[in-house]
């Protein structure tokens, strides 16, 4: 098994894609294959200690699944599957895919959600990440002045991404025994 479950959950595809874009970047003893969260159970990501998971934000500032009029169920359905979870002693960097252009009063709320999620259940959260460089009124991603994750924007920014991605992994890296 690798030493670090990928985790994503998707409407139109965007946030399968950087989460094939970190895989791509780790060996399988590393990084697992990138799994969508409608496929998998609670115990395919309890059994982690180190977990990357991703999200875009969707509806008004809700996670990806039918409420938010996706096709396919999502976050939303498999959170209830994680409410036993014990995440103490676990170590989570999250991501989060928004448009801040389109939704800048919920920009990357759902990545808001899903850190609420696990550090209530005694999660250590890595990879906080500055506001410098994105134009929105509010967010729910932002905890103490910075995104509680990394922060994408694939519909304005895209031409950032690989650049950010890069430095949030080595942001990451200490906490997750990366080799970069
Ligand atoms: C119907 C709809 C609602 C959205 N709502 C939000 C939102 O509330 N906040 C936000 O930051 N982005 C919002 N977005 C933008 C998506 O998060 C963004 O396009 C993301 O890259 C989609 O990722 P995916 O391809 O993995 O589904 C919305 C997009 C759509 C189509």
């Amino acid at each position: 098994m690798a030493r670090i479950g990928l985790f994503f959950g998707t409407n139109t595809g965007k946030t399968r894609k950087v989460a094939k874009m970190i895989k791509k970047r780790f060996d399988d003893d590393t990084m697992a294959d990138a799994l969508n969260v409608n496929r998998a159970t609670a115990e395919d990501l309890a059994q982690y200690q180190y977990l990357i998971i991703g999200t875009p934000t969707l509806g008004d500032g809700e996670l990806p699944g039918l409420s938010a009029d996706c096709e396919n169920e999502s976050w939303e359905e498999f959170l209830p599957q994680l409410q036993d979870v014990d995440f103490t002693g676990k170590t989570v960097a999250i991501y989060g895919l928004g448009d801040q252009v389109g939704y800048p009063d919920e920009f990357l709320d759902a990545m808001g959600i899903l850190h609420a999620f696990v550090a209530e259940r005694g999660a250590k959260v890595v990879g906080a990440w500055p506001t410098e460089g994105y134009e929105f009124k509010h967010s729910e991603a932002v905890v103490d002045g910075k995104f509680v994750g990394l922060a994408l924007d694939l519909d304005n920014q895209s031409g950032l991404t690989e650049e950010r991605l890069s430095s949030w992994l080595q942001l990451i890296a200490a906490d997750f025994d990366l080799t970069l």
